[in-house]
């Protein structure tokens, strides 16, 4: 049973947002939507502060764009709520820049009222601001260097900043994003060794982005709170996938049903010395709510005496007719796991395909297929589906996930911090579940039988990736929130688990 819900998240990258900003501006006027972007971002310092120390200074720290301006304007208003607070700006940052006229409407108000940026002129300078000399307290940041005008990665000062906020960690607030973070893709511009701002919360403007909610920016953003600052009209490139949404999805259990209403999974894989991988698979398509469940290893019957329910099959019979198969989890390499493979491909059925299955799938040429499959790399997996290296795919996951989805003409599920699901018909999703809980062998295998197990019932190849790696992060956070500790999870465990995230879903539809 499905209900309607709220509209789904939308998110939105940087040309929409700039657009909309446009839009907005022709109506408001010049200057309105800096002047609630910086309400916004006082609002959240003073929040922050109320945490720290009484009489804890505000140090804003600004670029030379409208995202400086965001920040000075945010300083000079915690100024008149009685805050100590100064601005600054770093030399090589601002060097031969024009301020755009918002920002440029901003400082001069700031030099009137006797806030004018501070120079910073050195690592020194720098270092004494963010770590002055007890008894002078430890300062609240803002980082108004950069936001969505990012162009290049940060050097000279501003990389420096970053790396003093890493070693020195003191309550920041990101204004919009935090600076040396895309927001469109969610990299560290420049790569993984370059430099970005860690906040302790981002203040993001207008809309919430992509950026802020995959790949290196989960690091980055910390607590994350979006402003839409009266601006309407968004219109999404993507959405993030969250449990109100997830609730929707959930397959409904009738009464007048038997084990043959929830469909059946083939699980193919589970080679010698990696049965476990194939068990796992089959015991979350099990927890998911499938009817049945059947364990085909090349290596003959791989038994699970935990989960006598899971079912035994040569892997030369001929598939079940209506069969959802899993294959890949410890499928091996070999000439019979590529013979297979080919069986499979060939076969017509929904299929979800994980590790061995993508790897043999990378060597051959993309081919269409009887109905959509889903395929679950995590980022390796990925670059060899794309023929490119991990690095092209973390710099830009959403990219990536899109265009295996379209040459491959499947789902696909970038596995990784801030998963993102792409459908081959371009359109995407960020799933709002999932943590380093998850970062341990195994997990991916439960994964791949989550999402078997739904879409034997009757989701789609899109519904059935999605509520899975719903469920499968969101049965991984709940396990670390309990333990207050992301560490030591087993992919064993996480069956059951999955099988609680998902029955506390019929709760949320009465929410
Ligand atoms: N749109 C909205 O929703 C609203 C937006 N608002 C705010 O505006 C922000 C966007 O402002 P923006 O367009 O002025 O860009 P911003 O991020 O300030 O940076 C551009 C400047 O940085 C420079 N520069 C770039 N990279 C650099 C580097 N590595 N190292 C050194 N310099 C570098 C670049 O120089 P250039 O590349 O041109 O040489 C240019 O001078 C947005 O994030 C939000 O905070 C709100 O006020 C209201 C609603
Ligand atoms: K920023």
């Amino acid at each position: 049973m499905r209900r309607d819900h709220r509209p789904p998240h939308p998110l939105l990258r940087t040309a929409s947002v700039r657009a909309l900003e446009h839009a907005a501006l022709a109506v408001t006027g010049p200057g309105a939507l800096m002047d609630r972007a910086a309400a916004a971002v006082a609002d959240a310092a003073e929040r922050l502060a109320r945490s720290l120390p009484a009489g804890t200074p505000v140090r804003a720290f600004c670029g030379p764009g409208n995202n400086g301006g965001d920040a000075l304007l945010a300083a000079m208003m915690l100024r008149e709520r009685g805050f100590d607070a100064r601005a600054f700006e770093l030399a090589e940052a601002c060097a031969g820049s024009n301020s755009p006229a918002d920002a440029a409407r901003v400082r001069e108000q700031a030099r009137r009222s006797g806030m004018t940026p501070a120079r910073i002129e050195s690592l020194a300078g720098l270092r004494e601001l963010l770590d002055p000399a007890p008894p002078a307290p430890a300062p609240l940041v803002l980082d108004g260097l950069f936001g969505i005008g990012l162009a290049r990665p940060l050097s000279g000062l501003a990389e420096a900043f970053c790396r003093l906020v890493d070693e020195l960690r003191p309550p920041l607030v990101a204004v919009d994003v935090p600076s040396g973070i895309d927001a469109d893709t969610g990299a560290i511009v420049g790569g993984p060794g370059a430099a970005a701002v860690r906040a302790t919360l981002t203040v993001t403007m207008i809309a919430d982005k992509p950026g802020l909610r995959t790949g290196a920016a989960l690091d980055h953003v910390g607590e994350l709170r979006i402003e839409p600052l009266g601006v309407t009209g968004a219109r999404s490139d993507g959405i993030l996938f969250t449990r109100a949404d997830a609730a929707t999805l959930l397959p409904g259990r009738p009464r007048d049903s038997s084990k043959g209403s929830f469909g059946s999974v083939l699980v193919i894989g589970g080679a010698a010395g990696m049965a476990g991988a194939a068990l796992l698979a089959g015991r979350a398509a099990q927890c998911s709510g499938a009817g049945k469940i059947w364990i085909a290893s090349p290596d003959g019957p791989v038994f699970d005496p935990g989960q006598p329910q899971l079912m035994t099959r040569s892997v030369n019979a001929p598939f079940e007719r209506r069969a959802t198969i899993v294959a890949g989890c410890g499928l091996g390499a070999d000439s019979r796991a590529e013979a297979l493979l080919a069986r499979i491909l060939d076969s017509g059925l929904p299929m979800v395909l994980d590790a061995d299955a993508l790897n043999l799938l990378a060597l051959c040429s993309p081919a269409g297929h009887g109905t959509l499959p889903v395929l679950t790399p995590h980022p390796l997996e990925a670059a060899r589906l794309s023929g490119s290296e991990v690095g092209e795919i973390q710099a830009d996951r959403i990219g990536a996930a899109c265009t295996i989805a379209e040459t491959r003409r499947a789902v696909v599920v970038l596995k990784g911090a801030g998963t993102v699901v792409a459908h081959p018909d371009g359109y995407w999703a960020i799933v709002d579940s999932g943590g380093p809980a998850l970062a341990t062998a195994g997990t991916g295998d439960v994964l791949a039988g989550l999402i078997g197990g739904l879409r034997a019932q009757g989701l789609s190849a899109w519904e059935a990736a999605l509520l899975g790696c719903w469920a499968h992060g969101h049965a991984a956070d709940r396990w670390a929130a309990h333990c207050g500790h992301a560490a030591g999870l087993s992919a064993a465990e996480l069956p059951e688990l999955a099988r609680g995230a998902l029955a506390s879903l019929h709760f949320a539809r009465n929410e």
